[in-house]
């Protein structure tokens, strides 16, 4: 019989003995990489610069993986599920974000669906010429799978704002027709230490910073009991077009 693999279960686990810093070969701490799973490459950056700055209790690998965008309405369970899909990937810990961009006049559209937006070229400001209601928010969520098959968590980070005609040039996606909350400039008008220190983004990243820091040995314990070989996800294509 085979227990529930959860995160409360694992903390039941005997733990395994090390030393509290790694100092030799054999130490099972230098094993443990969490990998970051995007193909974007500029969220990887964002991720690294925000990450520079909170720091986490195990070393961060990037890993360039163009994972399959799974659609739902709820953000958080897409980061889930595509936390489940890295972390096979990889064959171990995964960290992945999902990002939403919600414009409250139309109901939160396009949320997770903003990629294809973004994609065909609509003008996020003309569709709501309409409406006096100009208010948006950006959601990231970053999920954090301890390895293949465990529950992933997730933390959310909002970061709220105003639609505008876009304005500025640098930062990526729709940075230039978002005008966060308390400033007069969009992410594109802005210094990248200026979008970290307020971003969706920035703050999911804290929330999980502050999770992990936690208890490391429970961490490492937690992550190699989950370890496996990776999966290439070719193996896992459901259907292919005739
Ligand atoms: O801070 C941001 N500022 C402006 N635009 C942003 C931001 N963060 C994501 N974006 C864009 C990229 C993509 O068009 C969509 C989110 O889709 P999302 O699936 O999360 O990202 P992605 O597919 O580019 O990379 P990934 O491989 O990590 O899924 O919004
Ligand atoms: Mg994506």
């Amino acid at each position: 019989l085979v227990s529930p693999r959860t995160h409360a279960a694992a903390a039941t686990l005997p733990r395994r003995r090390r030393p509290a810093r790694a100092t030799s070969e054999d130490d099972h701490d230098e094993c443990v990489i969490i990998k970051f799973v995007t193909g974007n490459a500029m969220k990887l950056r964002e991720v690294e610069e925000i990450l520079g700055m909170n720091g986490l209790p195990l070393p961060l690998e990037m890993i360039d993986i163009d994972l399959d965008e799974l659609q739902e309405s709820q953000p958080e369970k897409i980061a889930a599920a595509k936390a489940r899909l890295a972390a096979e990937a990889c064959g171990g810990p995964a960290i992945v974000d999902d990002t939403s961009l919600c414009l409250n006049a139309i109901g939160g559209m396009p949320g997770p669906y903003i990629k294809w937006f973004q994609q065909s070229k609509v003008e996020l400001h003309r569709l709501l010429t309409d409406y006096d209601d100009k208010s948006a928010f950006a959601q990231s969520c970053i999920a954090f799978s301890p390895g293949p098959g465990a529950v992933p968590l997730v933390f959310s980070g909002v970061c709220n704002g105003t639609i505008v005609s876009p304005r500025g040039g640098s930062g990526f996606g729709w940075d230039a027709v978002f005008q966060p909350e308390g400033s007069a400039e969009t992410f594109a008008e802005m210094s990248g230490e200026a979008k970290n220190a307020i971003s969706h983004r920035s703050r999911a990243l804290a929330l999980l910073a502050q999770h992990l820091k936690g208890d490391r040995d429970l961490l490492v314990d937690l992550c190699l009991e989950y370890a496996t070989d990776p999966v290439f996800l070719e193996d896992r294509v459901h259907y292919r077009e005739t």
